[in-house]
C-alpha cells in the first residue's frame, strides 16, 4: 500500500537550531500515529512541514503523494488542528463550525452538533472569551466532524478536564472504528492515549528515535528489582535504559528479556514488572540526551 507520508533525509533549520535533523519515515493509511517526544523536540515543525505551513531545508515529503507546499489537492485532505490556531477577530464558535465545511468535504454537522453539546461549548460565545479548555475543544470538534483522510492533532488539549479528555479519545476511538482515516497526534499525557496509539514516532532533539508499532513497543522493555548485589551480576551485559537505588536495593530497566533472562532473573530472587509506554519512552529520551551529550 503506499503510505499516505513519505518523508526522507527531512531537516529543517531555524538559524543554528536543527529543529528536524535528517528524518526518515512513512505514515500508513488508516492508522492512529502518536508523535511524542519532549518540549523543543521538534513535534510542531515536523506538523507544519507535512502540512505545508513551512519549507523544509533539506529533503523530501510527499503527502498523498506530492508536495504540500501550496498543493490544493493535498491539503483538502488535511486538517490541522493545533493549540495556536487563530481565529478572524469577531468570530463566534458557530462561526467556526459552520465554516468549517467549506474547507472539509466529509464535515458532519450531526456530529459536530452533537459534539458542542457533550464539550458544552457556549455556541454563542465570542472566540476571544472562551475559557482555554473551551478553546481546546473547539479545535478537537473540528478535528473530529472533520473527518478528514489526514487529521493533525498538535497538543489538542491544552486546559481540557479529564472528562473532556476522555470523551475526546472515546469519540475519536469510536468515530474512527466507522470511518477509518490516518490520524498523527503529538501529545505529552502519553499513558493517556497509551491504548489509542497503534503506531508510535519518537523524536527527540530533531531525529527519530523510535519508529515502532505501540503493541511491540509496550512489550520491549522491564524493570527488574532486587538487592544490588544481584542486579549488578544480572545486568552484566545488558542494554541498561534507567537504574536507581535506595540502600541494598536496585532497579533497573532493561530492554526485552527473553524467556532465558526471565528465569534467570526468578532464580536470582529478582522482581520483574512491565514498564509503560510513557515510562519507556522517557527511559529512552533520557538515554538519548546522554548519548548525545556524550557525542557532542
Ligand atoms: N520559528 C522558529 N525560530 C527559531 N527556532 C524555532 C522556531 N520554531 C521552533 N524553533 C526551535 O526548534 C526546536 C523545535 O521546536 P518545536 O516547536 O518543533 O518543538 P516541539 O517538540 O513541538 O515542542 P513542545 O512539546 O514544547 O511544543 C526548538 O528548539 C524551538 O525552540
Amino acid at each position: 500500500m503506499t503510505p499516505v507520508v513519505s518523508v526522507s533525509g527531512l531537516s529543517k533549520n531555524f538559524g543554528s537550531v536543527r529543529a528536524v535533523d535528517n528524518v526518515s519515515f512513512t505514515i500508513e493509511e488508516g492508522r492512529i500515529y502518536g508523535l511524542l517526544g519532549r518540549n523543543g523536540a521538534g513535534k510542531s515543525t515536523l506538523m507544519n512541514l507535512l502540512t505545508g505551513q513551512d519549507f523544509a531545508s533539506r529533503g523530501d515529503i510527499e503527502v498523498f503523494g506530492a508536495s504540500p507546499v501550496e498543493n490544493a489537492s493535498v491539503l483538502r485532505n488535511i486538517c490541522f488542528i493545533k493549540e495556536s490556531q487563530r481565529y478572524p477577530e469577531d468570530y463566534v464558535v458557530k462561526h467556526v463550525l459552520r465554516s468549517a465545511p467549506w474547507f472539509f468535504e466529509n464535515w458532519d454537522q450531526d456530529f459536530a452538533d452533537r459534539l458542542v453539546d457533550e464539550f458544552r461549548l457556549p455556541l454563542g460565545r465570542r472566540i476571544k472569551k472562551l475559557s482555554r479548555g473551551q478553546l481546546s475543544a473547539v479545535g478537537v470538534i473540528t478535528g473530529l466532524a472533520s473527518r478528514a483522510p489526514l487529521t493533525f492533532f498538535d497538543e489538542p488539549y491544552l486546559g481540557l478536564d479529564a472528562v473532556a479528555r476522555q470523551l475526546f479519545y472515546d469519540r475519536l476511538l469510536e468515530d474512527f472504528a466507522e470511518h477509518p482515516r490516518t490520524v498523527i497526534l503529538s501529545t505529552h499525557l502519553i499513558d493517556e492515549v497509551s491504548n489509542l496509539l497503534e503506531h508510535v514516532l519518537v523524536i527527540d532533539n530533531g531525529r527519530i528515535i523510535i519508529d515502532e508499532e505501540a503493541e511491540t513497543l509496550r512489550g520491549s522493555a522491564t524493570t527488574v528489582v532486587g538487592t544490588r548485589t544481584a542486579i549488578d551480576v544480572f545486568v552484566e551485559g545488558r542494554t541498561v535504559l534507567h537504574r536507581e537505588g535506595i540502600g541494598g536495593l536496585a532497579s533497573v530497566t532493561v530492554d526485552s528479556l527473553d524467556s532465558d533472562g526471565r528465569r534467570e532473573a526468578s532464580a536470582a530472587g529478582l522482581e520483574l514488572s512491565s514498564v509503560s509506554l510513557q515510562q519507556l519512552i522517557v527511559r529512552k529520551t533520557n538515554s538519548s540526551t546522554k548519548e548525545f551529550e556524550e557525542t557532542a
